[in-house]
């Protein structure tokens, strides 16, 4: 089995506003997929849908090969889910509702939960809700890894938690994959999905508007490139450059974009003299901002 999830067509209609809308894509089995978009654009939805927790409109999802309804059982038994509105009872303590809930996966070691509290810095023996909401996300954490399952699906696993504990999480992440471990993760932050992601899809209004890896994604950023020459230059000499476009140029000052090798321009810029030049790249935190707003870059 190398597919962990597959969803064909998979829509989802609220009343007449569509939470998702013809979602095909495939997860291999022990990949670490980034599920991206800005709030609203349907990552719950397409979650929910996973776990049987709703049901499509149109559609069908197969996970680790089975049906999310008919074998919901043992998919939820096999599967680590963080809800991204977590909620347990909040008069247990963290380390009690940790242990029921490793009862009800057919038992897990206090060793471990123990181990994995420890490395969130969790304190299991403070009530559910006196923990802050930072706290709170932990004992969701430590549940959905504690039992070792062979697919990870974690809405918004990130949220509320500090900095250093995102590190530590991002860690278990990249464990759980050299362990041979699936992590389906959503996420609205790009930096944190392009540091343990192997291949990230993106979604906007309930449709997929971007699915590659994150080396890819990469490569098809641009370069903002100004460059200032000694003596005032013509745009029309720079204009027909590959690769060169939005050329503008003021008096001897020059600023194009660069998609691809930057080769012509440089060669084009060495006919006259540089006294300054800067190429900025754009960031992939750009490239998701062009795709959430469907912004021409994006293209
Ligand atoms: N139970 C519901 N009834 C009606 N509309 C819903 C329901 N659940 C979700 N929606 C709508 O479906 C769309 C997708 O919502 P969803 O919660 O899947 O987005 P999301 O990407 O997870 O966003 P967020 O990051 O804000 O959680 C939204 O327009 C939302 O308003």
């Amino acid at each position: 089995m190398n597919t962990a999830i597959e969803l064909t067509e998979l829509t989802k209609t609220y009343g007449n506003r569509r939470g998702l809308r013809g979602l095909t894509l495939q997860v291999q089995a022990g990949e670490v997929f980034g599920y991206l978009g800005p709030n609203g654009a349907g990552k719950s939805t397409t979650i929910r849908l996973l776990l049987d927790l709703i049901r499509p409109t149109l559609g069908a999802a197969r996970v680790l090969g089975l049906d999310p309804r008919a074998d919901a059982v043992e998919l939820h038994r096999r599967i680590g889910y963080l809800a991204g509105d977590f909620v347990v009872d909040g008069r247990q303590k963290a380390g009690e509702c940790l242990a029921f809930l490793g009862n009800l996966r057919g038992g897990v070691s206090p060793h471990r939960i123990a181990a994995l509290a420890d490395r969130l810095e969790l304190d299991l023996s403070a009530r559910i809700k006196t923990l802050s909401k930072g706290n709170r996300q932990k004992v969701g954490l430590v549940q959905a890894f504690m039992h070792q399952p062979e697919l990870l699906v974690l809405d918004e696993p990130t949220s509320g938690l500090d900095p250093l504990v995102q590190q530590t999480f991002l860690d278990m992440v990249a464990e759980a994959r050299a362990d041979g471990q699936t992590v389906f993760m959503s996420s609205h932050i790009m930096s944190e999905v392009e540091a343990v992601a192997d291949r990230v899809a993106i979604i906007r209004d309930g449709e997929l508007v971007a699915l590659d890896t994150v080396a890819e994604l990469r490569a098809r950023s641009f370069l903002t490139v100004r460059i200032t020459f000694a003596t005032p230059v013509r745009a029309e000499d720079f204009a027909d450059l590959p690769g060169v476009t939005q050329v503008a140029v003021d008096g001897s000052a020059l600023s194009c974009r660069v998609d691809g090798s930057p080769d012509a321009l440089v060669k084009a810029a060495a006919r006259h003299t540089v006294t300054a030049l800067r190429a900025d790249t754009q960031d992939l935190e750009e490239l998701f901002h062009a795709y959430y707003t469907g912004a021409p870059s994006a293209a």
